[in-house]
């Protein structure tokens, strides 16, 4: 199993040039379902998950191959698919393999799709996801530990969620397209994947109003066809806000590449509050820091307030900061794995319910740590980078899938940090 072994005590110099956001590639490698035709999705990132996910299609019977002269391109062609059935084995390692079920009920009346197992930042269940697609005249039964689901034709409802779901709102916007009428998504998840996804799908010919706001409207037409141009993946906002805190702990000057500041207002409003230097471009941004941040504080919310996907890495900057900072978790009743690990390195946290409250101090000192979640393993990372002596963050399968080549990136700005095994 690889490990990652960082020395700490580096500052970081350079720059970086950001992937395409793994919360919109999954979704929209997904969409390819709903397409007769074959597309292109460009600035796709090689993560584990967009791995996963290719094998979920083409198991499916999607034709799904990195094009070889640009391997950001990614050619899908689900003109022909051999079975509407998503099995355990390839659903289990993965939430958001849920998101094949919207697009096979619409455009094939039928899925069965392995529940999606359990995940270590909280139950996590897809009761809205079933609760959206009945409204819409779909029968659906849970047997087996598999989504049965059937609808001749999807019909458009008005669907209004208990909560704002992002994958929720994906799945009832892919199987919305191309239902019978107006379908209205009450309660809709804003975060800039999900609008990126309506860009997407109205590069196919779908009818959508209001992506990015609370209240989405989908009229459904009967066929969708290829985007005429390749359509270009968003920047992975949370792989900015990563390398953005990366720094902010560690101290240096890297300016971030091919990324978008406007979609990250909560979190550069936080790392100002921290005293970190930000200057921003179309597409780039600019990050100074050195000494000690000063300790922030902060409630995760659903965006466009501060990211769940973003607490474990500022957890990490406010251990070695200046003062106490409360870190609120309101989106995953489990979302505080990594600070055991963070203890284990000196970190001072105690938690109280939701919240973790971090004394700031001046040194974290390197062990060995585990990786237990996706932003878990990042905050461990960037702990790495401050500690003194040598970190081995071991499992971190699971920070490759969600992080493109995160340790090359590093070592290209000066962070002493190998793979090992
Ligand atoms: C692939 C992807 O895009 N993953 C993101 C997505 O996950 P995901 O889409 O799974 O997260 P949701 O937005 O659905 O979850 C929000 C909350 O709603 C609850 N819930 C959700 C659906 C449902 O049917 N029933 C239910 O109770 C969840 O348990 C959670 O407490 O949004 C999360 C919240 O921003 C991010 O952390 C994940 O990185
Ligand atoms: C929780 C995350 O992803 P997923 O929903 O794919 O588990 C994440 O990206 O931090």
């Amino acid at each position: 199993m690889d490990k990652l072994v960082i020395r700490g005590g580096r500052t970081l110099q350079g720059e970086v040039t950001i992937s395409g956001a793994k919360n919109a590639a999954l979704p929209e490698l997904c969409a390819a379902l709903l397409c007769p035709e074959a597309m292109t999705l460009a600035n796709v990132p090689r993560l584990q998950d967009v791995s996963t996910t290719l094998k979920v299609l083409r198991h499916l019977g999607v034709k799904a191959d990195r094009s070889e002269s640009q391997p950001d391109h990614v050619v899908l062609d689900a003109s022909e698919i051999t079975t509407r059935e998503a099995p355990y084995d390839l659903v289990k390692t993965m939430r958001a393999s849920i998101l094949v079920l919207g697009p096979l009920l619409a455009r094939f009346g039928e899925a069965r799709v392995s529940l999606p197992g359990g995940c270590a930042i909280g139950s996590r269940p897809v009761d809205q996801h079933i609760k959206g697609l009945q409204a819409m005249g779909a029968q659906i039964v849970v047997e087996h530990g598999y989504i049965v689901a059937r609808a001749e034709r999807l019909k458009g409802a008005r669907i209004t969620t208990d909560m704002v779901t992002v994958t929720g709102t994906e799945n009832l916007l892919m199987a919305a397209v191309l239902a019978d009428g107006e379908t209205v998504l009450e309660n809709a998840a804003q975060e800039p994947e999900v609008t990126d996804l309506a860009d997407l799908l109205v590069a196919m010919g779908a009818r959508i109003e209001g992506q990015g706001t609370h209240r989405i409207r989908i009229h459904g037409v009967d066929r969708l066809h290829a985007p005429a141009q390749p359509h270009q993946i968003i920047a992975d906002r949370i792989e900015t806000g990563t390398f953005l805190c990366a720094v902010a702990a560690a101290g240096g000057d890297v300016t971030l590449r091919r990324t978008r500041a406007d979609h990250l207002d909560a979190v550069l409003d936080k790392l100002r509050e921290a005293g970190v230097q930000l200057d921003c471009g179309p597409d780039w941004i600019r990050v100074r820091a050195s000494g000690r941040p000063r300790g922030i504080s902060l409630r995760t919310s659903e965006y466009p307030a501060f990211p769940t996907d973003m607490q474990a890495q500022f957890m990490a900057l406010n251990c070695i900061a200046q003062g106490t900072s409360r870190v609120t978790e309101t989106i995953f009743e489990n979302r505080f794995m990594h600070v055991n690990e963070l203890v284990r390195l000196g970190a001072h946290i105690a938690v109280d319910g939701h919240t973790a409250i971090v004394e700031g101090i001046e040194r974290l000192s390197g062990a060995t740590v585990m990786a237990t979640d996706l932003r878990a393993s990042a905050s461990l990372v960037i702990a790495g980078l401050v500690a003194e002596g040598e970190t081995c963050v071991d499992r971190i399968y699971h920070l490759d899938r969600g992080y493109d080549r995160m340790e090359e990136k590093l070592r290209g700005i000066g962070a002493d940090i190998e793979r090992t095994r």
